[in-house]
């Protein structure tokens, strides 16, 4: 509850408690992260990400035990000493790289609306700043995962954990929810003038090109999920838009997690087998990244590199992620103003 700025306009009486209204936010959401690169934050943060149901979906009374059993005892030493080697003065990539993208999106927008940012795992929480928008007079919020290619395990958890703030509130502003972009022509086209300026500025050509996507359970596909024809059609329209006849495109699939058959073929399969078949100069993208991360910044830029050259590569290069760059925010601030037509 905050000081209101049209009670006086609404005669109410001088003890009603002060409520503020009137303006438009933005709230940009991204997966989450731990807050420190060591053990303790980052079991937290597995432990809070990794007993989502959207994104393990098995049962809890089975995922639970393996869960704080064997995963929670095993891996955040492991990742916690992944995220050291990334780990940059302004802490997570992540966190930092969506921050700068919230200040440059109100740098843009101005007056027009009130804009900040939000980790679905972790801090700063969904709940936690969408309290502050209202308690800065935001009655109508645009919720944006930045997610171009949409899953139950990242947009739609997103929604959820928005959802469930907004059911315990007696007062709900209204929401709106930025829609996947995956075939977005202003996506598509300031993706592949990007990766087109990036592969120019490289001091080799590649042969292949990969482009890599996060990767998720095969099953999730059967079950109806739009991500695998989100990221294939974002890869068909890239391709189509870069144009470059002696570069060969190849879509893959990232950090396969648990035993389960994930969404093939795989990044560190293919990396491997490019290489043993001979491709000697290879470039990678992360298109699915609306922001440079743990998986780009370590699993492709360190263990990609290794996977490569060790199988026979010579040339690797890992592309940036469109981040806050000026091209990404121009997208963004298109994207963002289309949806809140009517409002502004
Ligand atoms: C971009 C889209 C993403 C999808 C789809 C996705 C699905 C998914 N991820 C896991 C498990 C893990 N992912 C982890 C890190 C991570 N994942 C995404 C994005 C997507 N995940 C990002 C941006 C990040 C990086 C976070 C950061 O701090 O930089 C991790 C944690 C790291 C680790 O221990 O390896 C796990 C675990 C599953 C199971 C899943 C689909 C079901
Ligand atoms: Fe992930
Ligand atoms: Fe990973």
């Amino acid at each position: 509850m905050g000081a209101c700025v049209t009670w006086q306009k609404q005669q109410l009486p001088s003890d009603h408690p002060p409520v503020k209204s009137g303006r438009v936010g933005v709230l940009l959401v991204n997966l989450g992260t731990p807050d420190a690169p060591e053990t303790g934050p980052v079991r937290r943060y597995l432990k809070e990400f990794l007993s989502d149901k959207r994104v393990v979906e098995i049962p809890a009374i089975a995922w639970q035990p393996i869960l704080r059993g064997i995963i929670l005892n095993t891996r955040p030493k492991k990742s916690a000493a992944a995220y050291r080697e990334v780990w940059t003065e302004d802490g997570s990539p992540l966190a930092a790289i969506t921050k700068a993208q919230a200040e440059g999106l109100q740098a843009r927008l101005g007056d027009a609306a009130h804009v900040d940012w939000a980790m679905r795992y972790g801090t700063p929480a969904i709940p936690d700043r969408l309290e502050a928008m209202m308690d800065a007079g935001c009655d109508r919020i645009l919720l944006a995962p930045l997610y171009p290619q949409y899953s139950g395990a990242t947009s739609a958890t997103v929604v959820d954990k928005a959802n469930d703030w907004l059911r315990d509130r007696r007062w709900q502003p209204a929401m709106r929810t930025l829609p996947p972009y995956h075939d977005d022509p202003a996506y598509i086209e300031t993706l592949a003038a990007d990766l087109s300026a990036q592969l120019d500025a490289l001091a080799f050509e590649p042969e292949v090109l990969l482009l890599s996507f996060h990767g998720m359970p095969q099953r999730t596909l059967e079950l109806g999920d739009p991500y695998h024809c989100h990221c294939s059609k974002t890869a068909r329209l890239v391709g189509e838009k870069l144009q470059r006849p002696g570069m060969r495109l190849v879509t893959t699939f990232q950090s396969r997690f648990g035993p389960a058959k994930w969404l093939e073929p795989a990044t560190d399969d293919t990396l491997e087998a490019e290489a043993k078949a001979g491709t000697k100069r290879l470039a990678v993208a992360a298109p699915g990244f609306s922001a440079d991360c743990l998986e780009t910044l370590e699993e492709l830029v360190i263990q990609g590199r290794e996977q490569f050259t060790e199988a026979g590569g010579e040339q690797f290069a890992v592309l940036e992620c469109l981040n806050a760059r000026e091209p990404g925010m121009a997208m963004l601030e298109e994207m963002v103003r289309r949806e809140l037509r009517g409002w502004v």
